[in-house]
């Protein structure tokens, strides 16, 4: 790329370094142009630089990239499966016009993206996916500003998909990997949808909540609320949180003066509508969270009530994990539904390594502290997933006396004030080792743990699936080391297909155990021996 800067006349090789790292990255860098100088031919703003190849004006690298692919697919015309499509290349421009109509991926290139991003869409006819949140033309510009501002600069694959077909007003049921960034996929949407419903409909009367997100936890309730209040700040949108272990009085107060979103756990939401007057009758938007768990036996009935006060709303349901059965319950649930999935089903993240660790039971305790106390193999800050609630504050104080490094445990029965300090303890790393159940299984999103242990495994591989999610976020690697010992045998058949498919070691003992051996035909065709695991 060339300057319209004079360049060539800099002198020596760092005032040329200078030069050449001044160059804008990114054309939001880049300032308007001013009358009558040259202009972007990508985005319009100050044409700084020449582009080498064209010599058209532009003004930061991405534009040029741009530009490139644009001449590219311009002149050639590749076939569906050549077009030059990775992350960089795509480009979907702001409307020309700045009024709202945004251009979007033609056809084909929208399938183009789709399988090069493994995003499956089945069901009606659904927007193609998008590649910046800012070709959205429904979403409010403070929105797109605040989602800059959290720092997510491109939409992750599900973003591109879910949020234009949820913003059609499709009924939705996603599933992508742990840590794919679905929450911001169904908030984007919500917030969008109330906040341009309250600004083209002044209220005259008390404002009711628009918007329902129901999720299985306490904590992953106030992560999601958290997150919405991030992304609505400065629009008409405001949220409440509605989960046992607060006091209601408070709750009920929020709602009473006038929310835009409500964020629950189906059990304090019944306590509410059932006592109390909740008027449920605006609310356009439900959103359920970790849908397979949200539609289990003891939840189910909750869901189904809550879901029956509500007038026809939009319908959106996610998680990382979803059966054939939750599809089924879904579709009886609402019609026209649409699945988007990213990547394979029910499937562990990728950029997690399982490391399984065969150990009897007597021994994994000592196995713990051996790995804790390791400086190759602990690294902190970790999550040790257990089964039960006495077991994690036993096995917490274990870890502290043996091993002498800070422990926590969390679990269901303590209050709600005490889970809320312990999270932040270990979020803000005064804490290296927390001792969790399911309770922080799924959904919570733990920024900087690359270390999962799972010390029980739980009693399904859905389960473990979104404990092992906790590892990583947005494809950064991490691993979960596996304690695994006879006792888990109803889980071997469907923990060694995982491990296969994962491409993970199988201790020995796990491939031999009759367990496995009876349902899986693990020397069939494909089967390939591994190593013993760890
Ligand atoms: N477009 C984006 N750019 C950068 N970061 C993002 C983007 N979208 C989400 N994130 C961040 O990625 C992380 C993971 O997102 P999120 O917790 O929504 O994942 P998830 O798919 O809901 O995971 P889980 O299945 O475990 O609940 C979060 O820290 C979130 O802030």
């Amino acid at each position: 790329m060339e300057d319209n800067q004079p360049v060539a006349v800099a002198s020596s090789g760092d005032e040329i370094n200078d030069v050449v790292n001044d160059v804008k990255e990114r054309s939001r860098d880049q300032r308007e142009a001013l009358s009558g100088e040259p202009k972007c031919v990508i985005c319009g703003r100050y044409g700084e630089y020449i582009c080498d190849e064209t010599d058209d004006d532009i003004c930061s690298l991405e534009c040029k990239q741009t530009l490139l692919c644009r001449v590219v697919s311009d002149n050639t015309p590749l076939p569906p499966e050549r077009l030059p499509v990775t992350d960089e290349c795509i480009y979907v421009r702001d409307s020309d016009d700045k009024l709202g109509s945004s251009q979007s991926l033609s056809n084909d290139q929208s399938e183009v993206l789709r399988r090069k991003l493994e995003i499956h869409v089945k069901g009606d006819v659904v927007p193609g996916p998008i590649l910046s949140f800012s070709s959205c033309s429904r979403l409010p510009q403070r929105l797109i500003q605040n989602i800059e501002a959290a720092g997510y600069d491109m939409p992750t694959p599900v973003q591109m998909q879910a949020i234009p077909a949820a913003l059609s007003g499709k009924n939705l049921l996603v599933s992508a990997d742990t840590g794919s960034g679905k929450t911001a996929s169904f908030l984007v949407p919500v917030i969008s949808r109330c906040a341009n419903f309250r600004l083209q409909h002044l209220p005259n009367e008390k404002k009711k909540p628009l918007a329902m997100v129901l999720t299985p936890t306490r904590e992953l309730c106030i992560q999601v609320e958290d997150q919405a209040k991030l992304l609505g700040k400065g629009l008409p949108f405001k949220t409440a949180l509605v989960v046992g272990g607060d006091a209601m009085a408070g709750q009920i107060y929020r709602i009473q003066q006038g929310v835009e979103l409500i964020v629950g756990t189906p059990g304090r939401l019944i306590d509410l509508l059932t006592k109390h007057d909740v008027e449920l009758d605006d609310t356009m938007i439900f959103v359920l969270d970790e849908v397979d768990c949200m539609l289990q036996r003891g939840f189910r009935d909750q869901v189904m009530q809550i879901f029956r006060a509500l007038p026809q709303p939009q319908i959106l349901m996610y998680s990382a994990t979803i059966s054939p059965e939750v599809e089924k319950m879904t579709s009886s649930m609402v019609k026209d539904i649409v699945h988007v999935s990213v990547g394979k089903l029910n499937k562990p993240n990728k950029a997690v390594k399982q490391i399984l660790i065969w150990v009897e039971s007597k021994k994994k305790k000592q196995k713990l502290f051996d790995i804790l106390m390791s400086k190759q193999h602990f690294v902190p800050p970790a999550i040790v997933y257990v089964g039960s609630r006495l077991g994690a504050d036993l096995l917490s104080n274990a870890i502290k006396v043996t091993t002498g490094m800070k422990s926590l445990s969390i679990h269901g029965e303590k209050p709600m004030k005490e889970r809320r300090e312990v999270m932040k303890s270990f979020l803000m790393g005064e804490v290296p080792i927390i001792v969790a159940t399911g309770v922080l299984g799924r959904g919570i999103d733990l920024l900087g743990v690359r270390q999962v242990i799972v010390f029980d495994l739980p009693n399904s591989i859905k389960e473990y699936v979104h404990q092992i999610g906790r590892a990583s976020r947005l494809g950064e690697e991490g691993t979960a080391i596996v304690l695994v010992n006879e006792e888990n045998k109803n889980l071997f058949p469907e923990l060694v297909e995982i491990l296969k498919s994962s491409g993970a070691a199988i201790p020995r003992e796990l491939v031999n155990s009759r367990y496995t051996l009876a349902s899986v035909p693990l020397r069939g065709k494909g089967y390939k021996k591994r190593k013993h695991g760890c």
